[in-house]
Formats: C-alpha cells, structure tokens, sequence
C-alpha cells in the first residue's frame, strides 16, 4: 500500500543541537502508529515537520505524496494535536470548536457534542481558565472530532486523571473503527496505549531505532521465571534484558524469539515462560546516554 506518511532522511539543527540526524520511515494508511523515544528523542520536532508547521535542515517528508510545508491543501486534511496548543486570545471552549468545524471539512459535531460532554468541559469557559487537563480534554475532542485524514497527537494527555485518558482511548479507537484514518499518536504511557498501536516508531537521539508491527516486537523478548539454577540453565547464550532475583528464584527477560522446541524445554525444567510488554521493549531499544 502507498505510504500516506514518508520522512526521507530527515534532519533538524537547531544552532548546534541535532533534534533529528537522519530519519526515515513510511507510514500506512489507516493505522495508528506509535511515535515513541524518551524526553528529547525528537518526536515533536519530527511531528512539527510532518505537520508543516517547520521545515526540515536536511531531507524531506512527504504527507499525501506532497511538501506539507506552507502548504494549504495539505494542512487541511492534517489535525495535529500537541500539549502546549496556543488558541487566540478571549476564545472560549466553544469558540475553538466553531473554529475546528470551520477548518475542517471532515467535522463530525456529534462526535464533538458526545465527547465534550463525556469529559465535562464548559462550553462558555475561556480556553485561558481551563485547568490543564481540561486543555488537554479540548485539544482530544478537536483531533478525534476533526476526523482529519491524517491526526497527530503529541503527548495529548497532559494532566488527564486515568479515568479520562481512558474516554480518550476509547473514543479514539471507537471513531477510528468507524471512520479509519492514519494517526500517529506520540506518548510515553506505552503500556496504556499499547493496544492501540499497529506500528510503532521508536526515535532515539534522533534516529529510528525501531520500525515494525508492534505485535511482531511484542514476540522479541520473553520473561524466564523458576528456580535460580534452571533459569540459568535455559537462558545460557540467550542476551539478557533485565534480571530480578526473588530469593532462590529468579527472573530474566531474555531477547530473541522462543521456538516450539524451546517452550518444551523451559516445561521440562518447570519454568514459567511470559511475554514482555511493548513499553519495557521500547526501553530497552532507547537505553544508554541520549
Ligand atoms: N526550537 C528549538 N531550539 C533549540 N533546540 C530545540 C528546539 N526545539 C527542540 N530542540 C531540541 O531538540 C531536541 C529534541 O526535542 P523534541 O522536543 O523534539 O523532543 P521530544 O522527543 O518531543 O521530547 P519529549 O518527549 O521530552 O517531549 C531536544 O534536545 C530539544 O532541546
């Protein structure tokens, strides 16, 4: 399928710091992408680019087929959704939603009218005396109700309680079952979205350090659990991620895919055998200085 997302050796300098060196990557239609990598990694540099919103120092990105930069046709089939989100000045929450409706031809005011209820936001409040999980709540409604075809959400979950992260995930993936667009969702909640995700992205000093199907990275790692002894018996050769000693027993995350042959033998041994999560994966892709 044609990539609607490409980033064609991208780099970013900003007077002598290298936010981005050399990415590059193709996004599909259609999924929900996970941009991932720790503080500063780059991810809302490269969404900036991909939005339009900054040119790249060197490379180029290509949304649609086409420059996103200045570009209008582009940006209005683009919603991007970011934490720090500046509205004019006197706009209310219903202002910023009048506004929305306006950009985008894709609007859907029921999913609006249903969402601002579900996280309870005045419609009359100015934007400016919104409390922080409340801009965060208003940024969602707009990037899930904009129904753009492309929908960047960077972090967009600033000072949400759990509860309403998970009307997030919900409405996000309840809109995106009904009307299937590309989103590229940028967080480091990796284990509560880890459901979401299709593919993920993992940026680390400002390249792709990780480029895949997030179930195929899931299946990367296993967790050994038994005694001390057996453990060490079955994890010999194999590369160690992590290791927890629990008294006589003992725990490791080992890298490398398991084969039928080895399930029998960790069995035989009486060992517990248990798939890692997508987060300690991505942790473990991004170790080391940054
Ligand atoms: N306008 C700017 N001027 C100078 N340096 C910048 C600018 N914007 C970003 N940087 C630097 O580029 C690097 C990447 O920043 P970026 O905000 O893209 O990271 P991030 O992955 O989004 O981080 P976080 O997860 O903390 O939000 C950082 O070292 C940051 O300090």
């Amino acid at each position: 399928m044609r990539p609607v997302i490409e980033a064609r050796g991208v780099a970013k300098e900003f007077r002598g710091t290298h936010a981005l060196a050399d990415v590059s990557f193709a996004l599909e239609p259609d999924r929900i992408h996970g941009l991932l990598g720790r503080n500063g990694a780059g991810k809302t540099t490269l969404m900036r680019i991909l939005a339009g919103q900054d040119r790249p120092s060197g490379g180029s990105v290509a949304m649609f087929g086409a420059d996103p930069f200045e570009n209008a046709a582009v940006a209005q089939r683009i919603c991007f959704v970011r934490e720090s989100q500046v509205y004019p000045e006197n706009f209310r929450v219903g202002h910023v939603l009048a506004a929305a409706r306006l950009l985008y031809p894709t609007w859907a005011d029921d999913v609006a009218t249903r969402l601002v209820a579900a996280f309870d936001l005045p419609q009359d409040r100015p934007v400016k005396k919104l409390s922080r999980g409340m801009t965060s709540a208003l940024g969602i409604v707009v990037g899930i109700a904009a129904r753009a075809p492309i929908t960047m959400f960077d972090e967009p979950y600033l000072g949400l309680d759990p509860a309403a992260r998970q009307v997030f995930y919900d409405a996000l993936l309840a809109d995106f079952s009904a009307h299937p667009r590309t989103v590229v969702l940028s967080t480091h909640l990796i284990d509560e979205v880890a459901t979401l995700l299709e593919r993920v992205v993992v940026v680390h000093r400002g390249r792709v350090v990780l480029d895949a199907d997030a179930d195929d990275v899931r299946g990367t790692a296993a967790a050994v659990t038994g005694p001390s002894p057996r453990v060490e018996q079955f994890i010999a050769g194999r590369e160690v991620l992590h290791r927890e000693d629990l008294g006589a027993y003992a725990k490791v995350t080992v890298l490398g895919r398991l084969t039928a042959a080895d399930r029998v033998r960790a069995r035989d041994l009486d060992l517990e055998l248990a798939p890692v999560s997508l987060q300690q994966l991505v942790i473990h892709a991004t170790a080391g200085a940054r």
